[in-house]
């Protein structure tokens, strides 16, 4: 396998690539203090010593709600540390794999959305992160995967928030009319590095979510269900919960480009849930 390195390593998709990573000594994580990647000088450093062939970015401002007010720091690691990444990519001639969201859609569209669909964020999250897949795609090798709906075991997620609110409450209430498509992050981490084993150059832009559709309650329905959570949960409607950020109504994205070109089953997102709350629970 190529020389690679991961960038967010410490968060909830970096985990899980290490988690799959074992002990192989090909895939550099960067120790804290050469981890930030706004800070050109280090990685400057880490580029010249590692020399790798595939860098990972899975750092990123993640906070979608406080993303309202945190503009510029949403749009300095999101689009400005995207930038460097890329520019390093680009003078070492490695291959840029970063991971971008759902949430670059509008919503307002009853389909599946494929990647020539129009990306018109309505948060300031998603337009930052649709500014960094510019800056990814401003060199020829690179990937930007969308994801959406992320959970594991690893990091901070839906799944274990509803986990922790099935236990401390008697009921829980979930918007009902927003829907998309869970993604378990060891799935993704797993396509990930296929790509880096086939040492694909299909360059470009793919969706990769697991298969089906669902809304965020029937998937916190699901998470009670499996884990055998006593709890009522009640549907809701968007303004019934009101947030900071404006989230897409409908953000299920079409993976077809991505199973033609690499030609990969993806999971049913209830059949990785189940894998994860096993997991959660063992
Ligand atoms: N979580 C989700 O539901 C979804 C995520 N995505 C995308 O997937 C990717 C991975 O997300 P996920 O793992 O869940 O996110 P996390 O928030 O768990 O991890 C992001 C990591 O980036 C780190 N980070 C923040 N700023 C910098 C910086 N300047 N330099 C280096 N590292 C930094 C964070 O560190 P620290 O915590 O110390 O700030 C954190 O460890 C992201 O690109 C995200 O936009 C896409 C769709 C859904
Ligand atoms: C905690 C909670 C959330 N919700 C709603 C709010 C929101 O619409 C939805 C999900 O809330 P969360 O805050 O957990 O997830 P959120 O941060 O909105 O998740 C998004 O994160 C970014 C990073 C992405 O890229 C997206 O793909 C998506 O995964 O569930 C409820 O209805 N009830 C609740 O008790």
């Amino acid at each position: 396998m190529s020389k690679v390195v991961v960038f967010g390593a410490n968060g909830q998709l970096g985990t899980c690539i290490k988690m799959l990573n074992g002990d192989n000594n090909l895939i550099y994580f960067p120790h804290e203090a050469e981890a930030n990647i706004l800070d050109v000088e280090v990685l400057t450093k880490v580029f010249a010593e590692q020399q790798p062939s595939y860098v990972i970015n899975c750092a990123a401002y993640t906070a979608v709600d406080k993303a309202e007010d945190e503009v510029e720091l949403a749009e300095r690691v999101n689009v400005i540390g995207v930038k460097n990444l890329a520019e390093q990519c680009g003078q070492h001639g490695a291959v840029l794999i970063h991971v971008s969201t759902d949430f670059v859609f509008k919503g307002d569209v009853a389909r599946p959305l494929t990647e020539a669909d129009k990306a018109e964020p309505i948060s300031v999250y998603g337009q930052t992160k649709l500014d960094g897949e510019k800056a990814a795609a401003a060199i020829e090798k690179h990937f930007v995967i969308r994801t959406g709906w992320l959970y594991s075991e690893h990091g901070n997620n839906f799944v274990k928030t509803m986990l922790r609110l099935g236990a401390e409450r008697d009921e829980v209430r979930i918007i009902a009319d927003q829907v998309g498509t869970p993604t378990y992050a060891i799935d993704l981490a797993a396509f990930i590095l296929e790509i880096i084993n086939r040492d694909s150059q299909a360059y470009g832009v793919y969706h990769y979510s697991n298969e089906g559709v669902t809304s965020w309650f029937d998937f916190a329905r699901a998470v009670f269900d499996i884990s055998e959570t006593q709890v009522k949960a009640i549907p809701i409607r968007t303004d019934q919960y009101p947030t900071k950020a404006t989230r897409p109504l409908y953000s299920v994205m079409d993976k077809s480009k991505v199973k033609e070109t690499f030609s990969i089953e993806i999971p049913y997102w209830r059949d990785s849930l189940i894998k994860c709350i096993t997991k959660l629970q063992q």
